[in-house]
């Protein structure tokens, strides 16, 4: 069986925005801060924060009606945390997402603690379900919020050493956690997944889970297990999903995926054989499956 990975030239076309001049100097300073805790604080003072509450983003409504992430001045946030009584301490909290392209460093923090109510009325903007949001919001915007409620929800669920159980210290920028017992580095986590399109040269393959809203199908997706390779979850997750064998399989393009927590997901275009495409539908992990024609997809995208 051939199992190839091919990476298209069109793969590009997914690259990080750039501004020829400014990429990589706004990168080595995001790294700069990661490793200065004082530099990093100091940016902070400086940077735009991006308010979540219990890992729900702000948006705020613009003038044409839409709605965008809230980036909030840190002298701001700071002066309506004193006035909602916060601790003190809670701008800290705040963890290191990027930097703009007018090279101001980007933070998301999560105000859970204070009263939600109170937060909105004092940011004009109100908390969103991230999954509602991103449908929203535009493709540049989305994952400044993805990432960020990625970082803070690790921080909320890793704060203790798996070896000694005691508390871990984080570093400014929230890039990662130490244990202060035997100096284990701790860097957030993602689970790699493949999501992957089938076709066997005419029709292409999509499948729904019983959680799915009504009529909605997607590209097959799994787990990769530790130790495989991309194209070996690939390939077991088509023959487990729906009792294929895949005969060729090329990527297409990568994305943060914060379902159910965060996902690093990894998207492939597979073929199996024209003369081979009869389903066995596991139906403990998929409802249904079967092949569109172009035509019924075209009409669903539109
Ligand atoms: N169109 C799209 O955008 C779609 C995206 N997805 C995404 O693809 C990913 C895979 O989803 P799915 O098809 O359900 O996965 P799988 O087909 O791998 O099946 C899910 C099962 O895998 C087990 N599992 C193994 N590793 C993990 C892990 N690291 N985190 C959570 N569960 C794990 C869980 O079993 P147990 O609970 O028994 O422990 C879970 O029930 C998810 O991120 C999902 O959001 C999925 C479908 C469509
Ligand atoms: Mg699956």
């Amino acid at each position: 069986m051939l199992r190839t990975l091919r990476i298209p030239f069109s793969a590009t076309k997914h690259l990080p925005s750039r501004c020829c001049s400014g990429f990589v100097s706004r990168t080595r300073y995001v790294n700069q801060l990661k490793e200065d805790d004082e530099a990093c604080l100091a940016a902070l003072q400086n940077g735009h924060v991006f308010l979540f509450h219990h890992l729900r983003p702000l948006l705020q409504p613009t003038k044409t009606g839409t709605l965008r992430p809230a980036a909030l001045v840190t002298p701001d946030v700071q002066s309506f945390l004193e006035r909602l009584g916060s601790n003190p301490s809670l701008l800290k909290e705040s963890v290191l997402i990027g930097c703009s392209e007018q090279n101001q460093a980007q933070f998301c923090l999560d105000v859970g603690e204070l009263d939600q109510a109170a937060v909105e009325e004092a940011c004009t903007g109100n908390f969103m379900d991230l999954g509602k949001s991103l449908f929203l919001l535009t493709g540049e915007e989305a994952p400044l919020l993805t990432k960020g409620q990625a970082l803070l929800r690790w921080h909320q669920t890793s704060r203790f050493c798996s070896a000694t159980g005691q508390l871990t210290q984080r570093n400014q920028a929230g890039s990662q956690r130490v244990c202060p017992s035997n100096g284990i580095v701790y860097y957030p986590k993602m689970s790699p997944v493949v999501i992957v399109l089938v076709s066997d040269g005419k029709q292409c393959l999509l499948g729904r889970q019983s959680s799915f809203p009504r009529g909605m199908y997607s590209a097959l997706a799994g787990f990769c297990d530790m130790g495989e390779s991309l194209e070996e979850a690939l390939c077991r997750e088509v023959a487990e999903e729906v009792g294929l064998e895949v005969l060729s399989i090329s990527y297409s393009s990568s994305q943060h995926w914060p379902f159910p927590h965060s996902s690093f997901m990894l998207g492939c275009h597979a073929t199996v054989s024209p003369t081979h495409t009869q389903l066995q539908v596991d139906h403990a992990e998929l409802e249904d499956a079967r092949w569109f024609s172009v035509e019924e997809i075209r009409s669903a995208l539109k």
